[in-house]
């Protein structure tokens, strides 16, 4: 038998998942990965704990489903985005924390960006917006903040990668710096068009082109893993994105095609085909992935929305309102309305389509009568009207009506959201049998590019159908809704005056 190793590096854990040549799961290890809160705004993980842990849970699964590493075809490698590692060439040894894409620290120094102008030359180039969110200022604050930084940098001593690239650096011994285009096209700093690292941009974040790595295609083998990490040298036939990744695995390999990951935060990607379709309505323009060197990139449009599972995160662990995350299906299924109160999530800032990094959490309808059951249901249905805005804005981008979503991420297990989804955007939620599809994503890259399956028809031929959602809201109920949202959401926007993200009061 064949098998794929498919290292799933997300914001909240990192797992090994083990997958057969049908697509299907053998095995799967998982461990939570500490986040790190060290200043308001501020969101760090430990590089050496990610590799440390994605070693350990790898092994752990090859010992567990019994399989040598000998009949391993592939690794494939699938990351948390934008998150920005900086370490030492020589000794392979991170010079700090790595940044996370939640973190807001260089928030004032993207609005000033905006403020001389640079947006549409930062989204012609990029298809970003000039965001904390993306890599390239998380970068130029290590830069400017670490100690004798800058001047190593200069003289070339030190790396940056997002944590695909610190992965594979750790994998192949320092052998290979690499990324590829997928995770690439979220730093900021690459243009999306020419499919190299843009000048313009480097000299705008002040970014030394001597930290960068190499960019591949996701599907291709890019080196291989130590002998003595598993006991084996390993192929690693892929490096993508992990929002990328769960489009693959979800098989949208066609230009309409829609998905929806319902993670620590929310990401629906479109599949635009090999157009770069620029967006009207603040959507980004992102590169999905790339098959070989010799290969288009498919392009995607791409809503990303901060909190959505984390929202679940900071009601049971921040406000205690219930022990175990799946507890909330229950007690928000315990009463029918949240009797029009409305949470916006906007702890960390707004992201699509409103983008305001000072937008801050607001709950609003409260009255006497408002129970935990109310919050958890107003929490649940925050996370399903978000999504909606965002696909109502790529709608509006898409050259073809947005007819199904394909749903996945640990959030999809939670079947009154998914109901929810339905009835809010009325569309059809279509969730799969498998919803570890960014994993599954990054599996198909690399068994592709390693002679596990020999064409997209045949990846395609494994999805299967788990349930579809079928929207029940009479349209006028639905637009109702819609638009007291939208009120609420209105209201928490601008909160914050200082775009670093300090608390101001
Ligand atoms: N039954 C559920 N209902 C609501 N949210 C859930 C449920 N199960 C998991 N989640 C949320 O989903 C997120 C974990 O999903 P996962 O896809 O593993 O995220 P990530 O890849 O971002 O780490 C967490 O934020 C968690 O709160
Ligand atoms: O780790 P996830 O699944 O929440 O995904 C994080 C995204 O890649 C951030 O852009």
């Amino acid at each position: 038998m064949t098998y794929v190793l498919a290292l799933d590096q997300g914001t909240t854990s990192s797992r090994a998942i083990l997958f057969d040549a049908s697509g299907q799961i053998v095995g799967v290890a998982q461990k939570e990965l500490q986040q790190y809160f060290p200043n308001s705004g501020y969101v760090e993980h430990d590089p050496r704990a990610i590799w440390d842990d994605q070693v350990q849970v790898s092994r752990q699964v090859l010992k567990e489903s019994r399989i040598p590493a000998d009949s391993i075809a592939a690794i494939g490698l699938t990351n948390q985005r934008e998150t920005t590692v900086l370490w030492d060439r020589r000794t392979g040894e991170p010079l700090a924390n790595a940044i996370v894409w939640q973190d807001r620290r260089a928030a004032a120094f993207c609005a000033e960006l905006t403020e001389r102008g640079y947006a549409d030359r930062i989204h012609a180039a990029t298809g970003l917006l000039p965001d904390a969110y993306f890599s390239a200022s998380k970068l130029r604050w290590l830069l400017d903040n670490i100690p004798n930084a800058r001047s190593r940098a200069d003289r070339g001593e030190l790396a940056f990668g997002t944590i695909d690239s610190w992965l594979v650096y750790k994998l192949t011994g320092g052998a290979a710096h690499v990324t590829d285009v997928s995770n690439a096209s979220r730093t900021l700093l690459f243009n999306i068009h020419t499919l190299q690292w843009d000048d313009e941009m480097l000299e705008l974040f002040d970014i030394p082109r001597s930290l960068l790595p190499v960019v591949c295609p996701s599907s291709m083998v890019v080196g291989h893993s130590e002998a003595e990490i598993f006991g084996h040298p390993i192929p690693i036939g892929s490096m993508v994105g992990d929002q990328q990744a769960a489009t693959f695995g979800q098989t949208c390999f066609e230009t309409g095609m829609v998905k929806n990951t319902y993670g620590t935060g929310c990401f629906l990607l479109l599949n635009t085909g090999d157009i770069a379709v620029t967006s009207n309505n603040r959507m980004l323009t992102t590169i999905g992935w790339q098959m070989g060197p010799k290969s288009p990139v498919s392009y995607c449009l791409e809503g990303s929305i901060f909190m959505a599972g984390a929202t679940v995160q900071w009601l049971r662990d921040g406000l205690g309102l219930f022990t175990r995350t799946e507890d909330i299906e229950p007690l928000a299924a315990s009463v029918t309305s949240t009797d029009d109160l409305f949470l916006v999530p906007a702890l960390t800032g707004l992201g699509a389509p409103y983008w305001d990094a000072n937008a801050r959490g607001l709950m609003i309808g409260m009255t006497r009568g408002t129970e935990r059951a109310h919050i958890a249901r107003a929490a649940l249905e925050s996370i399903a009207l978000q999504v909606n805005d965002v696909l109502q804005a790529m709608s509006a981008d898409s050259r073809q009506p947005i007819t199904q979503l394909r749903v996945d991420g640990g959030a999809s297990r939670n079947n009154l959201l998914m109901q929810m989804q339905a009835d809010f955007s009325g569309l059809p939620v279509f969730r799969p049998k498998v919803t570890e599809t960014t994993a599954l994503g990054a599996a198909y890259l690399a068994g592709l590019a390693c002679g596990v399956w020999p064409d997209l028809e045949t990846v395609s031929s494994h999805w299967q159908l788990d349930r579809i959602f079928e929207p029940a809201w009479s349209e006028d109920r639905r637009q109702s809704h819609i638009e007291r949202w939208q009120q609420a959401v209105e209201r928490c926007q601008e909160w914050t005056t200082d775009q670093s993200g300090k608390n101001i009061k």
